[in-house]
């Protein structure tokens, strides 16, 4: 991706896919819309944040991308390849990360790795090598020999990851990489990340309830409610949208008076300087608490205690 964010061309001349387009895409468990028409594309190389509430969608959409669920209506690609016509391909492409616990708490953690390293088909001469590539890209070498049940919910969560880094994927999907984690663990998990994807050009797409996360690691987010997208880009653009908003719905503030109160200048700012938590109140309007879970809801942090645990 070019620094404003357009596509560089292919070595033919050829514009460059991107590495997920979806068209329209509409996924129902039975009277449950889950994914209510999205279109939404995101460009090679980027980390691309999905965020929303608890029954958002956000899971519903990440499995069509997968081809773990399939596409019903409206169309999903994967760096060119149709996800309901080239399964395979598309699957060859990914590295996923699900919510639930996808390492097996009775083998070490390289034995993990390279389990994972057979099953994405690595060439066998190249495994033991790939596997170590893998464990020291997450900072795990040391811990490689250790049976996954003696790791922190931090080393597991990063043992996740280098399952899915094993395969070397151009698209690597992590749902809710860092929920339940503590902030020491969770910014190791997002260095980790960020280190890999610098080395080696991979697009990350990743859900989380954690506004603060994607403010500060996604290059775009999508908020995401009741199945659509209400709003889409930059951390910054998006609050500056917000801003701008806020501005053209007030009156124009009076000037500060000399005698004006340390609170009174501190709320000032901070009406000037709106959170994406702020932008996603905004567009998801006051129905957000009352029909879906909030941010932090407690059904989630639950699941995850119990995978870990
Ligand atoms: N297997 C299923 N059967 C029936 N309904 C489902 C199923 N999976 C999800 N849903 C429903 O689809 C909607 C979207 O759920 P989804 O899990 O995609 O949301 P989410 O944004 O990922 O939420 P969370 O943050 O809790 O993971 C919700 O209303 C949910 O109850």
């Amino acid at each position: 991706m070019t620094s404003d964010g357009a596509h560089r061309p292919t070595p033919d001349g050829g514009p460059r896919p991107d590495a997920v387009t979806c068209r329209a895409l509409r996924y129902s468990f039975g009277e449950t819309v889950a994914v209510d028409g999205v279109d939404l594309s995101v460009r090679p190389g980027e980390v691309f944040g999905l965020l929303g509430p608890n029954g958002a969608g956000k899971t519903t959409l990440i499995r069509c991308i997968t081809t773990l669920l399939p596409v019903p209506a409206g169309t999903v690609r994967v760096y060119g390849h149709d996800a309901a016509k080239e399964r395979m391909a598309v699957r060859r492409l990914l590295g996923y990360v699900p919510q639930q616990l996808s390492a097996d708490a009775g083998l070490t953690g390289r034995e993990n790795v390279a389990l994972f390293a057979r099953v994405f088909d690595v060439p066998r001469r190249e495994r033991a090598e790939r596997v170590a590539q893998a464990l020291a890209a997450v900072g795990l070498t040391e811990a490689a020999g250790r049976l996954a049940k003696t790791y922190s919910g931090g080393m597991i969560r990063r043992l996740e990851l280098a399952q899915a880094l094993v395969s070397a994927p151009r698209l690597l999907m992590l749902d809710e990489p860092t929920i339940g984690l503590d902030p020491i663990a969770r910014t190791s998990v997002w260095e980790h990340i960020n280190a890999v994807r610098a080395a080696t050009g991979m697009t990350v797409l990743v859900t989380t309830h954690y506004m603060d996360e994607a403010d500060q690691y996604c290059d775009r987010v999508a908020l995401m409610h009741l199945g659509r997208i209400r709003a889409l880009g930059t951390p910054d653009d998006l609050k500056e949208a917000l801003r701008t908003r806020r501005r053209a719905a007030h009156t124009p503030t009076p000037p500060i008076e000399p005698t004006a109160s340390l609170a009174s200048l501190a709320s000032r700012s901070a009406d000037a300087a709106p959170t994406l938590e702020d932008v996603f109140r905004d567009v998801a309007g006051s129905g957000l608490d009352e029909r879906s879970g909030d941010f932090r809801d407690v059904r989630s942090t639950r699941r995850t205690a119990h995978r870990v645990g």
